[in-house]
């Protein structure tokens, strides 16, 4: 799927057409920053990232400008052929808390959001209505950097004002959600751990900025709040100040309020402190002697310190600290001045690696040392190749949810067996020994034996455990989490042939015994067909929901991993505990409702290895 992506900041338009589809998504990668005097500066890159980028200064005034030159620039550069349009949308109030089609209920709910981001969300509208006018017919999604913020919990997103006000919305929200999930993903992905793992601050530091507590994968504290102008020094925002300033600047110079809070947005932050907006000009002022330029930059790494200690606490603890953003992404120096004291916190920088990193697209870097007990990972965010997947992924879903009926797959429950490999055969049945077949399952090529084994833990024996052939390189044992307590052993939930770290377990044939790691809960999967793959708009690897179940009991099945092969026959395989929680006693249909999103970004990963 080709997706065209409109991402309005507060200092630049980016935009873009991805290729969802290919390894080097994108196909058309452009931007508009720089506004001065009537002028900007545009950079694109055509055919992906073997294109070359080129560099021009235009005659476009602003944000608004710049995006009313978007469908002639496309069209100019050749490129109108694509399927869908995603537009990033910084503020989705209460009621828009996902990715969503957008329509006129949706128009006026971002409208009316409007107001808690009065810098972002108007050149947001601008897009859609644009787009709207020259691509009518082409679906167009809002993706809202609020979403991901959905999980933080009242206790993080509540101010301490009267009832009434709070009943008005005004809480926390949180923005830059794409960029914070996004970077989560890249992190797992880094580190090859799951993110329901790991403990992660991410400080996505560009011209608006916040932090992030991303607690075993979701958003749990911000630092941006009822607005984009909360928490961080940014480059023309004020980020944390005393509310008190308002009564006191209007009693003391009778400026309004609008203009107190247009000079919060607008003059303040970095350009206040020290002079300009764009972090290099201030690093380049402080060596040159500049004190308000190194006051700039003292202020701003203390300001992004003091979160990375707040958020060590919320979370209790931190396994990685992630850098992104214009200034995360480029400035060392910036960095190191923010990580030098947190040798306390276990943080310790290694300076060469932060010194002389050279970051790619897609890539991500560690720069701790060695001894750190917190990793340190500098990685570049992709809001629009973000939306674009979140935009395939919601049309994807939609069109799931639309066809429910249509995408069932059959479900069969799994009862506890073992596959055997040749050496553990003969020493349970005697060498030489061929296991019998007793019936053929669904799954080409798979049979029940007729003979079986006793599993034998520390506390308990489970006994006439069938054995599944033909044989395999590796014993593996497939239990329930119930069958683990009856054992006294506990496995983990893993893939089939996933087994290092397994642990050990005593089989007993009728001829000996042997003892073997390789004991699993398997993790619920589907086996599917390329075809159904293909018709579902599904690849292998991917996570989907699946719903199983009636009445009471019907329970969904989150991240349930699909398995795509020429040669399977459609079909999802449940442990019977699961089967139990679902109500269900052999064999059922279940109806696919949604794909998950931590799919994204193994999409793009399946050939570049990030880990360095
Ligand atoms: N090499 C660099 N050194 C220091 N700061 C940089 C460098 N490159 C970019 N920046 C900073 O990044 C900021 C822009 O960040 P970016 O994430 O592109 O902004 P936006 O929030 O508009 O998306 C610039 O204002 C500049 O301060
Ligand atoms: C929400 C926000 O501040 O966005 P940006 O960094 O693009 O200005
Ligand atoms: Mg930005």
């Amino acid at each position: 799927m080709k997706i065209l992506v409109f991402n309005a900041g507060s200092s630049s338009v980016k935009f873009g057409i991805f290729d969802t589809r290919i390894d080097d998504p994108r196909v058309v990668k452009a931007e508009f920053e720089h506004f001065l005097d009537g002028y900007c500066d545009l950079h694109f890159q055509l055919g992906g990232e073997q294109g070359e980028t080129l560099h021009h200064r235009v005659k476009v005034t602003d944000v608004e400008h710049a995006i009313e030159n978007i469908p002639n620039l496309l069209e100019q550069w050749g490129y109108d052929d694509f399927d869908a349009i995603g537009h990033r949308v910084v503020h989705g109030g209460t009621l828009l808390t996902a990715a969503v089609r957008i329509d006129n209920k949706t128009l006026s709910l971002i409208e009316d959001a409007t107001p808690l981001a009065p810098l972002h969300n108007p050149a947001n509208l601008s897009g859609i209505y644009i787009s709207q006018e020259i691509w009518p017919d082409k679906p167009q999604v809002a993706v809202f950097d609020t979403s991901f913020h959905k999980t933080i919990p009242e206790e993080a997103y509540s101010y301490a004002i009267p009832k009434s006000w709070r009943q008005l919305g005004v809480r926390r929200y949180g923005f830059h959600g794409t960029s914070h999930h996004y970077v989560a993903l890249r992190v797992a992905d880094a580190l090859q751990t799951p993110l329901s793992d790991l403990r992660i601050i991410s400080c996505h530091l560009g011209n608006g900025a916040s932090v992030c507590a991303i607690n075993h994968g979701v958003s749990v504290d911000t630092s941006m709040g009822m607005t984009p102008l909360e928490g961080l020094v940014m480059g023309t925002r004020s980020g944390d100040v005393d509310p008190g300033l308002f009564s006191f600047l209007s009693r003391h110079s009778g400026m309004s309020i609008e203009e107190i809070e247009r000079q919060l947005y607008h003059n303040s932050g970095l350009k206040a402190l020290g002079g300009s907006s764009d972090l290099r000009n201030i690093e380049q002022q402080a060596a040159e002697g500049s004190s308000d330029a190194q006051l700039a930059i003292n202020v701003y790494a203390y300001r992004v310190r003091k979160y990375l200690g707040a958020y060590s606490a919320v979370m209790g603890g931190v396994d990685v600290v992630v850098f992104t953003g214009g200034i995360g992404e480029n400035s060392a120096t910036m960095r190191q001045r923010i990580c030098d004291q947190l040798h306390f916190l276990g943080l310790s920088l290694d300076v060469n690696k932060n010194s002389s990193l050279q970051l790619s697209a897609f890539d991500s870097q560690l720069i701790n040392h060695e001894i750190s007990r917190i990793k340190v990972i500098v990685t570049r965010t992709s809001e629009q190749w973000m939306i674009a997947k979140e935009v395939q992924q919601h049309l994807e879903s939609a069109r799931l949810q639309e066809n429910k009926d249509n995408c069932v797959i059959p479900v069969a429950v799994s009862a506890r067996h073992v596959h055997l490999s040749r050496h553990a055969v003969e020493l349970l049945f005697g060498k030489g020994y061929q296991l019998n077949v007793l019936r053929t399952l669904r799954q080409p090529g798979s049979w029940a034996a007729l003979e079986t084994v006793e599993l034998i833990g520390p506390r308990g024996i489970i006994s006439n455990v069938r054995i599944l052939g033909p044989e395999r390189e590796q014993t593996q044992i497939e239990v329930s989490r119930t069958d683990t307590f009856t054992l006294g052993i506990e496995a983990p939930v893993r893939a089939s042939g996933k087994l290092d770290n397994t642990p050990p377990i005593r089989l007993r044939g009728p001829c000996g015994e042997l003892v073997t790691r390789g004991m699993i809960v398997a993790a619920r999967h589907i086996h599917m067909h390329s075809d159904d793959a293909l018709a579902w708009g599904l690849n292998d690897g991917d996570l989907v929901d699946v719903e199983l179940g009636e009445g009471e009991r019907r329970t969904l099945f989150a991240n349930t991993k699909v398995r795509v092969n020429g040669n399977f026959l459609t079909e999802m395989h449940i442990d019977t505990d699961e089967a139990n929680a679902a109500g269900i006693t052999f064999s059922t249909k279940g109806h696919l409702v949604n794909k998950q999103s931590d799919s994204i970004v193994t999409i793009v990963n399946k050939k570049q290895q990030t880990l360095k």
